[in-house]
């Protein structure tokens, strides 16, 4: 039997086995980027989760220690998918057992490149910052992506190739990631609140649980494929459907009541200033002599 040849044909392992790790795993498989042999995920104790994946996907799991330890010593290329408050400790005992060439691509919010190489202990390692979101377990996320200084253009590939399998990617400064996440790592929520508030509307307008969310779904859907398709600003597809003194502009007032545009744009900001405030909660955890 000829083998189909994969994208990467690295071994990849997932450092933290929750909703992001699977989100990526599962676009990586679809898309046939990587073999699902050639994943394995780790995670601490949830080991009912480890089999759910393989039996979804046919990935390898493990939470046994000297198993993790093993796969980590022996992977090119670690996806960190803990959450920030397990990282410290995490990184500082994977510092000892990967090589200089390893690959360490980070999923988690606020973690600077800079403290990363303080935690492994590796002021040289190569690295990928990166903020996904969960839209890419449908192969439709977004992912920032920004690299450690000289990483090679071998490495930025693959980057590239890992999060191009589940949606789109933005390559940027470091210095913008935490602004990133504001806008499209946390964006999914904003955008279900608001589908939240529009089917609650409807089934108060009468309408039943079915519809108000075949309704919500269907406007939004359509409304993101308008601004994509028709290239047009989002300001200027609301106008046309905005009459004057009409119901949507009626609707519209009433948001302006409660400053929603301005307070999207504070929930944004707000959202980037808390993924800098866990990034700095991380690097406090270093010694004095390795903080900024
Ligand atoms: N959810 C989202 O929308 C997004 C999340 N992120 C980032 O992704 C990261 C993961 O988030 P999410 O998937 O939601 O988190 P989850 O809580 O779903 O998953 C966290 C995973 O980490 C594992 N873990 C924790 N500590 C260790 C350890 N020492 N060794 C091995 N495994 C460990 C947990 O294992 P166990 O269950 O066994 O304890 C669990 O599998 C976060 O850093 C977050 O900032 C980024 C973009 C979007
Ligand atoms: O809420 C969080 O911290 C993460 C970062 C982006 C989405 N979820």
């Amino acid at each position: 039997m000829t083998q189909t040849r994969m994208l990467i044909e690295e071994r990849i392992c997932f450092f933290g086995a929750g909703s992001m790790a699977e989100a990526v795993a599962r676009g990586l498989i679809a898309r046939a980027v990587i073999s699902p042999a050639n994943i394995t995920f780790l995670n601490r104790s949830d080991s009912d989760k480890l089999e759910n994946l393989k039996q979804r996907y046919g990935t390898a799991g493990t939470n046994d220690p000297a198993e993790k330890e093993n796969v980590l010593r022996t992977s090119p290329i670690v996806i960190l998918a803990m959450k920030p408050k397990d990282a410290a400790e995490a990184l500082g005992q994977l510092g000892e057992w990967i090589g200089p060439r390893t690959l360490i691509v980070s999923m988690i919010a606020g973690l600077s490149i800079r403290t990363m190489r303080s935690l492994l202990g590796r002021p040289e390692q190569p690295i990928v910052r990166t903020m996904p979101n969960t839209s890419s377990s449908i192969g439709l996320g977004v992912t920032g992506l920004s690299y450690s200084d000289g990483l090679s253009e071998e490495s930025r590939r693959t980057a590239r190739l890992l999060f191009e399998a589940v949606g789109t990617v933005v390559e940027t400064e470091e210095d913008k990631i935490d602004a990133l996440t504001g806008i499209s790592g946390s964006g999914p929520a904003y955008v279900y609140y608001m589908m939240e508030a529009l089917m609650e509307a409807a089934t108060l307008g009468g309408l039943t649980r079915e519809q108000a969310r075949e309704m919500t779904v269907q406007t939004v859907l359509g409304a993101a494929q308008m601004v994509r398709q028709t290239g047009e600003e989002p300001a200027e597809l609301r106008r046309k459907v905005t009459s004057p003194n009409g119901a949507t502009q009626a609707a519209i007032a009433k948001l302006d009541e409660s400053d929603f545009y301005g307070a999207v744009i504070r929930a944004a900001r707000r959202c980037s200033e808390r993924s800098a405030e866990m990034g700095r909660d991380l690097e406090d955890q270093l010694p004095a002599k390795d903080r900024d």
